[in-house]
C-alpha cells in the first residue's frame, strides 16, 4: 500500500464502559508514532446499562445484541467525526480506523469444557459506512484462533513506542482490568499478562454505596483501613497464581466475586481501601515475576493513572520504581490503548504482524483483523 496515508484514527471502548476514545496517530515505517489528536466520546447512560447486562447475561436475544452493537457502532461514529471536525480532515485522509469493538465476554480458555471465544460488539461494515473510511477490525481472534490469549494486544504497541536500549521498562495499564509489559533493554521478546481488575471492582463498590461512577483521586479509599484478612481472601483467588499467559474480564472479576469474599461486618471505606491495595499488590506481584526488586522505568497508562491513592499504594509497593508519565513518549495516559488499535490497523495494512506470541501464547505471530473497505 505504497500511497496510503500516514494518518489512523484508533478506537477504543474498554471493560470500564465510561465511553469511547478516538486517536488520531501519525504513523510511518521508520518513525515512532506520533499523536496528533483525540476525542473522547462518553459513554451514553443508557448504552452503558444495555452493554452492562450483556456482560453478565448467561443468554440474551439477537435483537438485544443487535440493538447494543447497532447503539455502539454509532457512538464510535460520533466519534470519528468529532474527531475529524476538529482537525478540518474528512474520511478520505484516513488510511483505516482501527475498531477495536466492546468487549462482553471474554473466555480464552473455554466455559466449562466449551470452545475458547472472546467477544467484541462491533459493526465493521456500519462504521465504514457512517464514516467514509476503511475500517481494521476483530483484531482478537486471530491470535485466539492460533491458541493465543486474544490479550492483552497492547504490548507489541508498547514495544514500538516505549522500547529503550538503556533501560528496563514496565508499561502498565489501569483501566478497568490492569496488563503489565516487561521490556527489556536487549530487545528481547517483551513479556506480559493481565495482573486483575485495576478499577472495575472499585468503580463496582463506589456505585453499589451511591458514591458515584468512580472514587474520584481515589479519596473514598484513601479515608479507609485496609482489611488484611480480606485481601488474603481475594488474593487467594486461582487467577492471580496461574502463570502466563493469562488474562481475564468481568466474567470473574464482578460485584458478586467481592460479595462472596464479605463477611458483611466490614465498613464500605475498608472494603475501597482494600480493593485499592488488591489492585497495587496483583500489579506488583506480576511485575515482580519479572523483574524481582531490580531498578526499572513504570509508565503508568489508563484512567488509574489520576488516581492518586493507587499510584501512592504502586509506589509503596515499588520503591525501586521510578515513575515516568507516558506524555513524556507524546502519548498521555488516557491515550495509549487507542493509539495502540490506530497502530495494529496500520500494521494490518502493511501485513505485518500485530500479536506477541510471548505473551499471548500464540503458536506465532500473526497478522491481526479484517478491512473493511471505505
Ligand atoms: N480522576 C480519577 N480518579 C480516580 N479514578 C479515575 C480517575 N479518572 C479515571 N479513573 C478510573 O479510570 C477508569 C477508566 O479507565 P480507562 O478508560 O483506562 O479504562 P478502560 O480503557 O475502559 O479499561 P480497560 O483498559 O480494562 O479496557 C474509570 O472507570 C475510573 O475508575
Ligand atoms: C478481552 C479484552 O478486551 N481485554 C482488555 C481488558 O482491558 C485491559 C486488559 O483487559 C487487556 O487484556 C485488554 O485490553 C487491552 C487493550 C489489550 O488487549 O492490551
Amino acid at each position: 500500500m505504497e500511497n496510503t496515508p500516514d494518518l489512523y484514527v484508533g478506537l477504543m471502548s474498554g471493560t470500564s464502559l465510561d465511553g469511547v476514545d478516538a486517536a488520531l496517530v501519525e504513523i510511518t515505517p521508520h518513525t515512532s508514532p506520533r499523536l496528533l489528536a483525540t476525542h473522547a466520546e462518553p459513554m451514553p447512560t443508557a448504552l452503558r446499562e444495555m452493554l452492562l447486562t450483556l456482560c453478565h447475561a448467561s443468554s440474551a436475544s439477537f435483537a438485544e445484541l443487535a440493538a447494543a452493537e447497532d447503539a455502539f457502532c454509532h457512538l464510535q461514529a460520533r466519534a470519528v467525526s468529532a474527531l475529524l471536525v476538529q482537525q478540518g480532515l474528512t474520511g478520505d485522509a484516513i488510511a483505516a480506523i482501527g475498531s477495536h469493538g466492546q468487549t462482553v465476554e471474554h473466555a480464552p480458555n473455554g466455559h466449562q469444557g466449551g470452545p475458547a471465544y472472546t467477544l467484541q460488539l462491533d459493526n465493521p461494515s456500519l462504521l465504514a459506512e457512517l464514516t467514509n473510511c476503511r475500517v481494521v477490525a476483530d483484531f482478537r481472534r486471530r491470535d485466539l484462533a492460533a491458541g493465543g490469549q486474544a490479550a492483552p494486544l497492547a504490548p507489541a504497541f508498547h514495544q514500538a513506542l516505549f522500547h529503550s536500549g538503556e533501560e528496563e521498562r514496565v508499561i502498565l495499564n489501569l483501566g478497568g482490568f490492569a496488563n503489565i509489559t516487561w521490556l527489556s533493554q536487549d530487545g528481547g521478546a517483551p513479556l506480559g499478562f493481565d495482573t486483575g481488575p485495576a478499577n472495575v471492582l472499585l468503580d463496582a463498590w463506589c456505585q453499589h454505596h451511591g458514591h458515584g461512577t468512580f472514587d474520584e483521586n481515589g479519596a473514598w479509599a484513601a479515608s479507609g483501613h485496609v482489611d488484611s484478612a480480606l485481601l488474603t481472601r481475594l488474593l487467594s483467588e486461582a487467577f492471580f497464581h496461574q502463570p502466563p499467559p493469562r488474562s481475564t474480564g468481568r466474567e470473574l472479576f464482578h460485584l458478586p466475586w467481592l460479595e462472596s469474599h464479605l463477611n458483611g461486618a466490614e465498613a464500605p471505606a475498608d472494603v475501597q481501601a482494600t480493593l485499592a491495595e488488591l489492585t497495587a499488590a496483583s500489579v506488583a506481584q506480576g511485575i515482580g515475576q519479572f523483574l524481582g526488586s531490580r531498578p526499572l522505568t513504570l509508565i503508568i497508562g489508563g484512567g488509574g493513572a489520576r488516581n492518586a491513592d493507587l499510584c501512592q499504594r504502586l509506589a509503596n509497593h515499588l520503591p525501586n520504581a521510578n515513575l515516568r508519565p507516558a506524555s513524556d513518549w507524546g502519548f498521555p495516559a488516557d491515550w495509549i490503548e487507542a493509539g495502540a488499535f490506530a497502530w495494529l490497523a496500520y500494521r494490518r495494512l502493511h501485513n505485518l504482524p500485530g500479536n506477541l506470541p510471548s505473551v499471548t501464547g500464540a503458536k506465532g505471530e500473526r497478522v491481526l483483523g479484517g478491512i473493511y473497505a471505505a
